[in-house]
């Protein structure tokens, strides 16, 4: 198993869910946080508006999946959020040594 997390552009969250609920991922969880990425400095546009501050409004997404399913979700996210202006993002892939579901007690990939 394998966790992913996304930095996302916030306007992009939807699209990126949509896509990832046709991949039949079973959960994932959203936070609103603040970043920066190498163009620090640099202005990015948020909503219509130029932005010159070091940390910009962005969407972080975490979701824990199986193997199988790694290189098609970050496929998905990646075409989902992608704008092609600076600021689109960025994935992290790290790997997971257990998932217990409380409700039921299963563990491993049964219970992602
Ligand atoms: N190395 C990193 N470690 C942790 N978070 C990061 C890292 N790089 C980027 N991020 C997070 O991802 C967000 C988006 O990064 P961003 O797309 O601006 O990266 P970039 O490398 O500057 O790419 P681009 O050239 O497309 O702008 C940042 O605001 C920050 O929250």
């Amino acid at each position: 198993m394998k966790k992913i997390e996304a930095i996302i552009k916030p306007f992009k969250l939807d699209e990126v869910r949509e896509s990832l609920s046709e991949l039949g991922v079973n959960g994932l969880t959203v936070t609103e946080v603040k970043g920066f990425g190498r163009q620090k400095g640099h202005t990015e546009l948020y909503r219509g508006a130029e932005y010159v501050v070091d940390f910009l409004p962005k969407v972080k997404i975490e979701l824990v999946l199986a193997d199988d399913l790694v290189d098609r979700a970050i496929e998905s996210i990646t075409n989902a959020a992608r704008t092609g202006k600076i600021g689109d993002g960025k994935i992290f892939v790290f790997p997971v040594e257990q998932v217990v579901r409380i409700r039921t007690g299963e563990t491993g990939e049964s219970a992602v």
